[in-house]
């Protein structure tokens, strides 16, 4: 596909565009809607192939495949009375809009695609969760990383609700990182200290002939101080109030 248009210029629509052209040899073209203006223009200037367009429609004609990359309450201001002709390929990465949704929305029989996206897709290091499979859909995102696509909607919103849980793991590093602090320690070095911790954990995780417990068990000293803070503060209690903020989560997008 030599022409890709995204509608929605924020923080995932850039990190498409760079991932997508980046140091890469022979790049698509790519036509971006005119609002989120600032990074429009500074994705235009940086990139070769990539240019803004007069309006949402126009990034429409110019594409085979249209990327909505709009926040879910904008998406009816965003695209109501476009054209989207049956030859054209949509990908929706508004997460909790399910393709229904977006199809009364689009008011279209083109073919509709449901991606997550995450920001690592800038250095090509994301798989990205599709449905239904759409080869040209599935050949752009391996392009980023990798595709997986999953066998039906209720598979989508599972793999959706995952990707809720990332910041919440930037907060418990920053949180032991003030703990630290709290205890007298530099604030800079008890951050690089704990950035230094968890990317030990990021390497090993690559590591797929260990499962996840027994990367743990592996990690842990019986009665010693990894074992305590397991069972002291992630206890049943606390997992099960995991499961319960994922199940509601999973309500919600569904
Ligand atoms: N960030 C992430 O990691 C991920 C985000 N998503 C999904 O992607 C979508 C965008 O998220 P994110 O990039 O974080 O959000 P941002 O707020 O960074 O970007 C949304 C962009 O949409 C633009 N926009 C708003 N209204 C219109 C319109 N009428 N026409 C064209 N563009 C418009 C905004 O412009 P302006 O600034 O002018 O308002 C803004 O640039 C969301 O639906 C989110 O669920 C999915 C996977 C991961």
């Amino acid at each position: 596909m030599r022409d890709i248009g995204i509608i929605g210029v924020g923080e995932i629509g850039r990190a498409i565009v760079d991932g997508l052209c980046d140091g890469v040899e022979d790049p698509p073209r790519i036509h971006l809607s005119p609002r989120g203006a600032r990074t429009a223009a500074e994705l235009s200037e940086r990139h070769e192939g990539v240019r803004v367009c007069a309006g949402n429609q126009e990034v429409v004609d110019s594409s085979e495949i249209v990327v909505i990359a709009v926040r879910r309450q904008d998406r009816h201001e965003a695209l109501a009375g476009l054209k989207v002709d049956d030859g054209r390929i949509v990908v929706n990465v508004m997460a909790g809009v399910g393709n229904d949704d977006l199809r009364r929305t689009l008011a279209t029989d083109a073919p509709l695609v449901r991606a997550i996206p995450l920001p690592a897709v800038r250095e090509r290091r994301s798989v990205t969760v599709t449905y239904p499979s759409h080869p040209a859909v599935d050949s752009l995102f391996e392009r980023l990383g990798g595709t997986l696509p999953v066998a039906d909607e209720a598979a989508f919103d599972v793999f959706s609700a995952l990707t809720g849980t990332l910041t919440t793991h930037y907060a418990y590093l920053a949180t032991l990182t003030s703990w630290a602090a709290g205890h007298g320690i530099p604030p800079e070095a008890a951050e690089t200290y704990v950035r230094g911790l968890f990317q030990g954990v990021g390497r090993s995780l690559g590591d797929g002939t260990r499962s996840l417990r027994r990367l743990a068990a592996d990690h842990e000293t019986p009665n010693g101080s990894n074992e305590r803070i397991r069972t002291t503060w992630f206890d049943r209690a606390n997992s099960e109030a995991l499961t319960r903020a994922l199940d509601a989560l999973l309500a919600d997008l569904a």
